[in-house]
């Protein structure tokens, strides 16, 4: 593998496991909770142990006095949840925009299912396309959403993480399957890293335990948005997900060792 390329995929992870808090979601959904202070959520996730966040390119002023000299990756499209149609991704940015405001990585979602599946195939290799040129990792945050699918269906997202293989993202994150046996499915599809997203905020035991699954399943991490960015303790909530992440704890112990409840 290419040194600059290895160089910058070990900035936004640890031994290979990846700790990513996305907060992209400030177009998807707005200034929701965690993102108004943006710089103290950065703050606290990073000391909270997270190997990078993630963010648009307008918010790099934002992080980099706060990130705690851990990586950044900045997102390539978007869509909002009060336009027509928020599987409809439209770019953002380029590669080289991202490492004008000083990006480890770049990512792209694309919605494998969707009505707009097409111009997201396109969009993504181009993306990789510019990124190989200047040997930038990119993350590909492969959903299997669309008309009619199972957004947690594993043949489903076992197709969207070999997408992400086929057009040559370095990285892909994905929906959980629900248990590990069904993501094993999921992450022997691609030789790439896997990792999951955290969807919706539940309960500190349900986002630990599907940590704990994801990993026993053989995923490589997470990226983890509104069960990190919006818990009322960021910092904590980190500290319990690098437990399984980076200490292989279990479940209990590491929401035991981050002094959050345990209770399901
Ligand atoms: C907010 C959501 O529905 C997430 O699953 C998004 O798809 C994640 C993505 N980063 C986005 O905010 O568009
Ligand atoms: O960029 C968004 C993600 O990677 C996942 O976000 P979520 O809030 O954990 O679904």
């Amino acid at each position: 593998m290419n040194a600059g390329l290895q160089s910058r995929l070990e900035r936004i992870s640890t031994g290979g496991q990846y700790l990513i808090v996305p907060m992209d979601h400030g177009i998807t959904l707005g200034a929701v909770k965690g993102l108004k202070d943006i710089e103290s959520t950065i703050d606290a996730v990073t000391r909270g142990g997270a190997d990078a966040v993630l963010t648009q390119k307008g918010i790099a002023p934002r992080v980099h006095p706060h990130k705690n000299g851990r990586g950044y990756i900045v997102h390539l499209n978007a869509s909002t949840t009060i336009g027509p149609d928020s599987n409809d991704k439209r770019l953002t940015g380029t590669v080289e925009d991202a490492i004008r405001v000083g990006a480890d990585a770049v990512s792209f979602h694309i919605n494998v299912g969707s009505d707009h599946e097409p111009e997201q195939i396109e969009d993504l290799a181009g993306v990789i396309s510019e990124a190989e040129r200047y040997n930038v990792p990119v993350l590909a945050m492969a959903y299997a959403r669309g008309p009619g699918v199972d957004e947690h269906d594993p043949e489903s997202l076992g197709h969207a993480v070999r997408l992400a293989e086929e057009l040559g993202a370095d990285v892909v994150k994905t929906g959980y399957s629900g248990d590990a046996d069904s993501f094993e499915h999921v992450v022997t599809s691609t030789r790439l890293p896997v990792v999951i997203a955290g969807g919706s905020r539940g309960t500190d035991r349900q986002t630990v335990e599907m940590v704990r699954g994801a990993v026993d399943a053989g995923a490589a991490g997470v990226s983890m948005g509104r069960s990190i960015f919006q818990h009322d303790d960021p910092e904590a909530i980190t500290r319990a997900v690098a437990g399984v992440l980076h200490d292989d704890l279990s479940a209990v112990d590491a929401l035991r060792e981050a002094g959050l409840s345990v209770e399901a």
